[in-house]
């Protein structure tokens, strides 16, 4: 998730924009007269430039100070080109959405990226004014547009920028085109590589050519330009093959799936076809579309033996397969690769268990069992849909600030990187569409997804409010994160630093008494069940922790109030008794920090019964969950000093608190009848106990020490690390106490 920002600052900052826009919509529909001169506007673009490589270290400027606002939500256009009037820059109306028109413009500097793509263009009367394209950048996937392009944008809309100067600026991909040189709407005057007296007598062949060239230039969009200008020129069946093929290469190198898919199913029979084949399995690879893509690659090693490289990407076929079918990991492998990529994007398929989405009564669509499930069972495991890394080291000046003054909110982080990613990856595939769009959006009013001009149009708002309610923030692993949790309490929203939408675990609902756990490995969602679940039951999960302290959880972002046990009964209990808590738990944690002295642990075990008298229902109607952390931490205590007993007897209690049923103990088998909460520092308690039975009842231990896996199961999503994480502790535990044994960080 992203950060909301209150500091004086960001504060600051809002107050001075909407000043800014306020004063620039008293403007609005006046005639623009610009006040900086061309050559002002390319001084300045220039050393805007050089400011933003120096700042990231001499590399193209990809990093800056990235401040970007939302403007007011606003719908993209939906007219085809040929309805649309020419305008230009000298016609434009200060903060004016020109509706009905467009404009033709050619850039005159190379693109710089920041929060936007940016660039200085020029109409055909020399007027030069800025452009910014926000959200997405289809053409130019390394954020640049060469010196020369020419550009169209439908609907134009004249706006003050963040900088104080006004421009044009682009929301909406789809209300942008890349025209080629070649296209008759370009004026002569900018013709200088492709006289149309030229290009107008070019055959099939000649256009091939050309794409050709431009394909090994690396220029992946151009090339498909010049292929299917060669496709309208009557191409010979054999010039028909090439245009396909290699503008179906061209599409691929662009992850334009869709598109590289219709070309290369298009090419028959003929030269290049076995690598036309192998392109088709590799794109519907892509598309996740790994059945097809296992049925193409047959047919190739079928029909080309020779082609040995195709057999290990048909192996990495087999293995999506295998595991989008049955739900087989090898999850000490992810957690490797996990820890070795960046960003962690892992080559996964998604496996969707027994579950299924249905309506609820009051909360929209949800998760189901399909089947009673037990706790630690698999019931989803889902590769990212789209997911975005920002390192907390990057430095505050090159992280992406965005304003949004409709919101009133200043926000840090990357959810703004997210919904570009996304908006790019559907308008370029717009097979994936649906993906996005049946997601909850609030009851953000949809335009219609039809193309226009041939063309998918995507609503960044849509988007972008799809994406604030769906995505979550997540650690590079759960693994990392458990470790850092168990070493340092003090949870930081830090550790989340990147974000992702997972469509089907989307469907999820919240709950604060959650039934289900989610843990990451990378940009893979594992969700398992944290308690025995009953077939046809809903699934729920944490959106936020549940509070401690028991304040009422604030789900105004989600647009709903948790209806839970806990929830309904802090909105039932007295203020000053959940004041009350707050003080209690805090005279406790001061108790405990003071040392482990008898007099102090005997003072924190006196707060913690005071603290348990506030809860006045019994735990079977409502948890005592303020009682968990003040229990394990004097657990902990005790643990250290070797008082066994004592620690497993808060263990105890804690587990109760937090819904766990135990049966059983020193006299028979410890039994879990009942689970609780998924707490965080659940394994490390379970140790705890462990250690306990390990004194009285070794012949128990092993079973606790089972429960302990479970829970680490639940939490981190896997079990293969476990013993890396906790195997040096366990070793410790067993052996006789002594102040050397114990390993720094773990309370065990
Ligand atoms: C990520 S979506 C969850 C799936 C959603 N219910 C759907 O129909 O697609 C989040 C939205 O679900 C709804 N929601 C989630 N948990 C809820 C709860 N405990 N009570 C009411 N609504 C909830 C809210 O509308 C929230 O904005």
């Amino acid at each position: 998730m992203d950060r909301f920002l209150q500091d004086p600052e960001s504060e600051k900052l809002l107050r001075e924009h909407n000043r800014a826009l306020e004063a620039a919509e008293a403007l609005e529909g006046m005639p623009f007269k610009p006040k900086t001169t061309r050559d002002k506007l390319l001084k300045q673009f220039k050393f805007r430039q050089k400011m933003n490589k120096d700042k990231s270290g001499g590399r193209d400027s990809l990093s800056a100070v990235d401040v970007s606002f939302a403007p007011p939500i606003y719908p993209p256009c939906l007219a085809p080109l040929k309805d649309l009037k020419k305008l230009m820059v000298k016609d434009l109306l200060l903060e004016t959405h020109h509706r009905g028109f467009h404009i033709l413009v050619r850039s005159i500097t190379r693109a710089e990226k920041m929060a936007a793509v940016m660039v200085i263009a020029e109409d055909e009367q020399n007027d030069a004014i800025q452009l910014r394209i926000l959200n997405g950048k289809p053409r130019c996937q390394d954020g640049s547009i060469d010196e020369g392009q020419i550009l169209l944008v439908k609907e134009p809309s004249l706006t003050l920028m963040s900088d104080g100067e006004y421009g044009i600026r682009v929301d909406h991909v789809s209300d942008i085109l890349f025209i080629p040189m070649f296209n008759k709407m370009v004026p002569s005057a900018w013709r200088e590589r492709l006289p149309e007296r030229e290009t107008s007598q070019w055959t099939a062949g000649d256009w091939l050519n050309m794409g050709n060239e431009e394909l090994n230039r690396g220029k992946f969009y151009s090339a498909t330009e010049y292929y299917s200008k060669g496709l309208e020129c009557s191409p010979t069946a054999e010039e028909t093959h090439y245009l396909l093929y290699y503008r179906g290469l061209a599409f691929f190198q662009v992850d334009e799936w869709d598109a590289s898919l219709r070309d290369l199913d298009a090419v028959s029979a003929g030269p290049k076809s076995d690598k036309a084949l192998r392109g088709k399995a590799q794109t519907l690879y892509r598309l996740k579309r790994f059945r097809e893509s296992c049925d193409v690659f047959t047919e190739l090693c079928r029909e080309h033996p020779e082609d040995v490289g195709a057999r290990s990407d048909f192996r990495e076929a087999i293995a999506r397969l295998g595991e989008q079918k049955k739900g087989v990991y090898n999850f000490k492998k992810m957690q490797e690769k996990a820890s070795k990529t960046s960003p962690p994007l892992l080559d996964h398929a998604t496996w969707i268990g027994p579950v299924t989405i249905r309506q609820t009564k009051s909360k929209g669509r949800g998760l189901f069992t399909t089947e009673a499930v037990k706790a630690g069972d698999l019931l989803l495991c889902e590769k990212a849909f789209a997911y975005v890394t920002e390192h907390p080291s990057r430095p505050r000046w090159c992280s992406t600030l965005h304003i949004n003054t409709e919101m009133r909110s200043t926000t840090r982080g990357g959810q703004l990187a997210l919904a570009s990613l996304i908006i790019e990856k559907l308008y370029k595939n717009p097979s994936l569409a649906s993906t996005i769009t049946d997601l909850h959006s609030g009851g953000f009013k949809q335009v219609s997804t039809a193309p226009v001009d041939g063309k998918p149009v995507i609503d960044t708002f849509q988007v972008a409010r799809t994406i604030s309610l769906n995505s979550f923030g997540s650690p590079t692993s759960s693994r990392a994160d458990h470790i850092h949790d168990a070493c340092d309490s003090s949870r930081s929203s830090e550790m989340l630093h990147n974000c992702g939408v997972w469509p089907y675990a989307s469907k999820l609902n919240h709950s604060c008494m959650s039934n289900a756990h989610r843990a990451f490995i990378g940009d893979m969602m594992i969700i398992r069940a944290a308690v025995d679940i009953p077939a046809d039951t809903e699934l729920t999960i944490w959106y936020l922790l549940p509070a401690p302290e028991n304040q009422p959880m604030d789900f105004r972002h989600w647009g709903f109030e948790c209806c839970c046990a806990m929830c309904a009964d802090v909105r039932a209990t007295d203020p000053c008794i959940l004041e009350n808590r707050v003080r209690q738990r805090a005279h406790i944690a001061m108790a405990l920090e003071k040392g482990s002295s008898v007099i102090s642990c005997k003072r924190a075990e006196t707060l913690i019964e005071n603290l348990a008298k506030t809860y006045p229902r019994p735990v079977e109607q409502v948890l005592h969950l303020g009682l968990w952390e003040p229990l394990t931490l004097i657990a902990g205590v005790y643990a250290s000093q070797g008082q066994h007993d004592k620690a497993g007897e808060a263990v105890s209690q804690a587990l109760a608190a937090v819904g766990f049923v135990l049966e059983g103990s020193v006299e028979g088998p410890l039994v879990v009848k009942k689970w609780g909460l998924a707490m965080d520092n659940l394994v490390v308690a379970w140790l705890i106990l462990r250690k306990y039975f390990l004194e009285v009842a070794p012949e128990r231990a092993t079973q606790v020490g089972r429960y302990a896996r479970m829970a680490y199961l639940i939490s981190v999503g896997e079990e293969t690390s476990f013993d890396a994480t906790y195997g040096m502790s366990l070793k410790v535990a067993d052996e006789p106490h002594s102040e050397e044994n114990q390993v720094k960080g773990w309370v065990v």
